[in-house]
């Protein structure tokens, strides 16, 4: 039996970065159509900010391993919409997950194949379970980086087309200084 050797990696509290990960860049420019708010879009596609980094590290894609991640997730709205993830299934759809919050203030959205969406609140110690088959975006509500760690199967993979075509049915956006959780006026089932 070839056994792989075991590691202990450092994950930084104050910037999430964890060393020796591999880095995922995400602008705006990368998110065209996840945002309802089409001209707010454009107009700061001019800056094209950062939306979010992840640090990865990631195993074959094999049954019975795990990968880990942590997400920066930057402050800031287009429109009204908060800054989120793309979201996505797992290409193996019943591969639950687990996120942990680090830092700043936010939240995910999660949602079946049906529609059925719920909003969890994040915050510094807060532990998420993602259970199979639920859709998952996290969202910062904040104005500080929100950061948090993932856990999931090697194999669980990452299928965005539902969501990038169809979004989810809720958006979670900013109504006259609350978070606000409400229907996706572009939903359709
Ligand atoms: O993949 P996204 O929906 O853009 O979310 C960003 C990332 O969030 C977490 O860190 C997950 O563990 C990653 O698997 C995911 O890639
Ligand atoms: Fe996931």
């Amino acid at each position: 039996m070839e056994y792989k050797e075991p590691f202990g990696v450092k994950l930084d509290f104050e910037s999430g970065i964890i060393e020796n990960a591999k880095k995922l860049v995400r602008k705006l420019s990368d998110m065209k159509g996840y945002y309802v708010d089409e001209e707010a879009y454009e107009k700061l596609l001019k800056e094209d900010p950062i939306i979010y980094e992840v640090y990865a590290v990631e195993q074959e894609e094999k049954d019975g391993d795990l990968n880990f991640a942590t997400t920066v997730l930057y402050p800031g709205k287009v429109g009204s919409e908060f800054f989120m993830t793309k979201g996505h299934y797992h290409s193996k759809a019943d591969r639950a997950e687990v996120y942990f919050a680090l830092k700043g203030k936010g939240g995910m959205l999660l949602q079946t194949p049906e529609g059925e969406a719920r909003w969890i609140p994040m915050e510094p110690g807060t532990i998420v379970y993602v259970p199979p088959y639920w859709a998952h975006r996290t969202i910062n509500t904040g104005d500080e980086p929100f950061i948090f760690l993932a856990l999931y199967p090697a194999d669980a993979g990452h299928d965005y087309g539902t969501i990038k075509e169809k979004g989810f049915s809720k958006i979670v956006v900013e109504e006259n200084g609350e978070v606000v959780v409400k229907d996706n006026p572009k939903w359709t089932e």
